[in-house]
């Protein structure tokens, strides 16, 4: 039976489920979002089957329904729900990093009848808006839903089945611990990547030419501080306890990393920065969570021209490539090229296309 979804925000979250879920043939989607130029955009570039023009009214007529908005626009749509016309039937989601606050705010759909199921998928970016969603975004990555507890089992079924084709993983967690580990692996990340970047516009202005050389770690470091503000302000607001209780560990930490600094001998620093790097290599580190960057590597003559010849073979067999640099290049021996793609698969085809069109030699670090 044909179901019909509707997503209301259609920015890089809404925007890459509505491509993830048009994948199933039977599936419709409709999508909403307060900005009618997001809205319009959606429609014009294939993200969704149909725009509503009133939440409200698409609401009739949907299935399922997900909330792909900011957090806090999230609990204030929930609790004008219980006065939208909706089928009986009808599956009520989000996409939402915490999930606390929202399943609190839903307790009034539960008591209205209304079947609603927390879900956050693990995956994203520091871009935002529907121009940055990808149909391939949540593959390989968790997407965690928070059903009440002891309820909706089938419901949350043809959730998790409806999902499914997106390629994630999805598995259920209660939204206590879901805030808590999100709080660790995620949120509080966030707050040190802003701090970080504070730190530098400081020490910039005695030091101008400090921004100038932040490169490689400091810049993988804060890439999430490029993300959208409002977000991230209604995540800290919404996960304001466990964020504190991070910011208290983090602390206690850095009272650590202090009295090494101050008082340790080179040995103990040492094996400060081993045990950070055993723990951090063994991260089971999933293919396509969060931002994927998949870089090929190929040794490429010095002569001008060479990045022309191979991003033009790349073009031609309609393979997209999100970023190239060169390190490393002397005169009279092989540079290193560095390109970078968006998905494995894009770069295993480029590796073939190179193969097939020149003698130069492509490796994956
Ligand atoms: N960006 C990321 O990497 C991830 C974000 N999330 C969560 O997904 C949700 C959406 O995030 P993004 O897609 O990144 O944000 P986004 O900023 O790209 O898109 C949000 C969209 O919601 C629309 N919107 C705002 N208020 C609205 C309202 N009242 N009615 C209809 N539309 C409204 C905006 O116009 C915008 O198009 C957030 O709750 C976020 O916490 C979850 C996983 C990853
Ligand atoms: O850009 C990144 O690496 C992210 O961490 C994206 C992200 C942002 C918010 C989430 O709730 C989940 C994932």
């Amino acid at each position: 039976m044909k179901q019909t979804v509707l997503i209301i925000g259609l920015g890089l979250i809404g925007g890459s489920l509505a491509l993830g879920l048009k994948r199933h043939t039977d599936v419709s989607i409709i999508g909403y979002d307060a900005s009618d130029q997001t809205l319009r955009t959606a429609k014009r570039i294939g993200v969704i089957d149909e725009m509503a023009v009133q939440m409200e009214d698409a609401s009739e007529l949907a299935d399922i329904i997900i909330f792909a908005t900011p957090v806090n626009e999230t609990i204030r749509l929930i609790k004008e729900m219980p006065s939208w016309q909706l089928k009986k039937n009808v599956i009520v989601t989000d996409t939402g990093s915490t999930k606390k606050e929202i399943m609190k705010a839903a307790q009034i759909l539960k008591e209205a009848g209304i079947t609603f199921i927390g879900g956050h998928p693990m995956a994203g970016s520091h871009k935002s808006g529907v121009e940055a969603a990808r149909a391939h975004l949540f593959e390989n990555a968790f997407y965690m839903l928070t059903p009440f507890e002891n309820e909706n089992k089938e419901e949350a079924k043809v959730l998790s089945d409806l999902l499914h084709v997106t390629k994630a993983k999805v598995v259920q967690v209660n939204a206590e611990e879901h805030d808590h580990m999100t709080a660790v692996v995620s949120h509080f990340p966030h707050l040190v990547a802003a701090s970080l970047v504070h730190q530098l516009a400081v020490e910039n202005e005695s030091f101008p030419f400090t921004k100038q050389l932040a490169a490689g770690g400091f810049r993988d470091l804060t890439r999430i501080a490029s993300s959208n503000p409002i977000m991230w302000r209604d995540i800290t607001v919404q996960n304001r306890a466990e964020l504190s209780n991070q910011l208290q560990v983090w602390l206690e930490e850095m009272k650590r990393l202090q009295n090494l600094l101050l008082h340790s001998d080179a040995e103990d620093i040492e094996q400060y920065f081993s045990t950070a790097k055993q723990v951090r290599d063994e991260l089971p580190i999933s293919k396509g969570a969060m931002f994927a960057v998949h870089d090929l590597y190929v040794d490429v003559p010095d002569y001008p021209g060479v990045i022309s010849e191979i991003t033009g073979y790349l073009a031609n067999d309609h393979i997209s490539i999100t970023n190239l640099r060169i390190i490393e290049t002397r005169e009279d021996i092989f540079g290193i090229l560095v390109i970078s793609f968006q998905t494995i698969d894009d770069r295993e085809k480029a590796v073939e296309c190179i193969a097939k069109n020149t003698t130069f030699e492509t490796y994956i670090s």
